[in-house]
């Protein structure tokens, strides 16, 4: 309890000026099993806290990506999987003027060759897309290099009137290595893709929206509640059936149409299985509210 109390200090001291976290309008509170994170926040918030929030807490290198960051990222990634009140994840950035300027240039600027290869980097960033609950990423500021990469590894993606997305690594030199071409040609089709990689020039919030990386733009003080409120409409769902639809639209990135559609239907088929989609029915029928059991 002492701890939770210091853990929830220390959150309002670090960000008292500028946090998102303190526009939420339900009690955010920090998680009971959080080790010492040093370079983000974790919290559970929402009325019911059932919403899982990650705040990267780097201001001052405008929450750059650096290695203890993203392992800190992947061990409240999976507190949040493994903690069954949780039905969606929040990530973001301290503060409205970046939520990642991207990975740590100066960690990564003495690399070698036989490192990165070697060492397969980036490799354990891809834990994020893995996720089975959904995330919401909320994009205030800079979204930039590996910024842009774990935003659009996240299922949906909430931004900030201010926010800059972009994939600038030609210019220092080297080109996106988690996900930048690969899912930005899949969101905003090839030209742009392209143009944005080979210029570096970053994209609007609202250049992205109209594009299709961002589903929607809010004023930057209103992003977080926001993002916390979608999160907490998905997360009163059956969190099994919630997992099925995720995996379903996943899906059809990597197939055609026909598997795709196929691939639905059966998902669609084995939600007959579950209790959950009786209740679902049943509710509607009786006209009640469902009480999902996530089984
Ligand atoms: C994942 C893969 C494959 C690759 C990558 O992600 S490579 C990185 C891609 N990102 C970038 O190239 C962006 C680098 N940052 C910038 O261009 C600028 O910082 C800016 C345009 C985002 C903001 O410029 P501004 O003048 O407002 O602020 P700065 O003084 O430049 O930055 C403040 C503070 O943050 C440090 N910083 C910023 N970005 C990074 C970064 N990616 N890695 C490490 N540190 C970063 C910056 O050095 C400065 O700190 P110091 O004053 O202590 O040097």
């Amino acid at each position: 309890m002492a701890a939770l109390r210091v853990t929830a200090q220390k959150l309002l001291q670090t960000n008292s000026a500028f946090s998102p976290l303190l526009a939420v309008p339900a009690l955010s509170r920090a998680c009971h099993h959080e080790p010492n994170f040093e370079y983000i926040n974790v919290s559970k918030v929402g009325e019911k806290q059932n919403v899982g929030m990650i705040e990267l807490n780097r201001p001052k290198a405008l929450n750059a990506l650096c290695d203890g960051l993203m392992a800190e990222v992947q061990t409240a990634l999976k507190q949040f999987e493994a903690d069954t009140d949780v039905g969606c994840i929040v990530l973001t950035g301290a503060g409205q003027k970046a939520f990642a300027a991207g990975a740590d240039i100066k960690e990564m600027s003495g690399r070698q060759f036989q490192e990165v290869f070697g060492g397969n980097f980036l490799a354990h960033w891809s834990h994020l897309a893995d996720t089975t609950k959904p995330v919401i990423a909320a994009v205030n500021g800079y979204a930039l290099g590996g910024g842009c990469e774990i935003a659009m590894m996240c299922d949906i993606i909430y931004a900030g009137e201010k926010a800059r997305f972009g994939q600038p690594e030609i210019a220092l030199g080297t080109i996106p290595g988690a996900g930048g071409t690969q899912r930005l040609i899949r969101a905003v089709g090839k030209s742009l893709a392209m143009e944005m990689c080979l210029t570096g020039n970053p994209i609007t919030a609202q250049e992205a929206q109209q594009a299709g990386l961002v589903s929607k733009v809010f004023p930057a003080d209103q992003l977080v509640p926001e993002a916390v409120k979608t999160a907490e409409k998905i997360a009163s769902h059956s969190k099994l059936v919630v997992a099925m639809a995720k995996e379903a639209v996943n899906a059809s990135q990597e197939m055609t149409l026909r598997e795709g559609l196929r691939f639905e239907k059966r998902i669609f088929h084995a939600s007959f299985a579950t209790n959950d989609r009786r209740e679902g029915m049943a509710a509607f029928v009786e006209k009640r509210k469902a009480d999902f059991t996530d089984s």
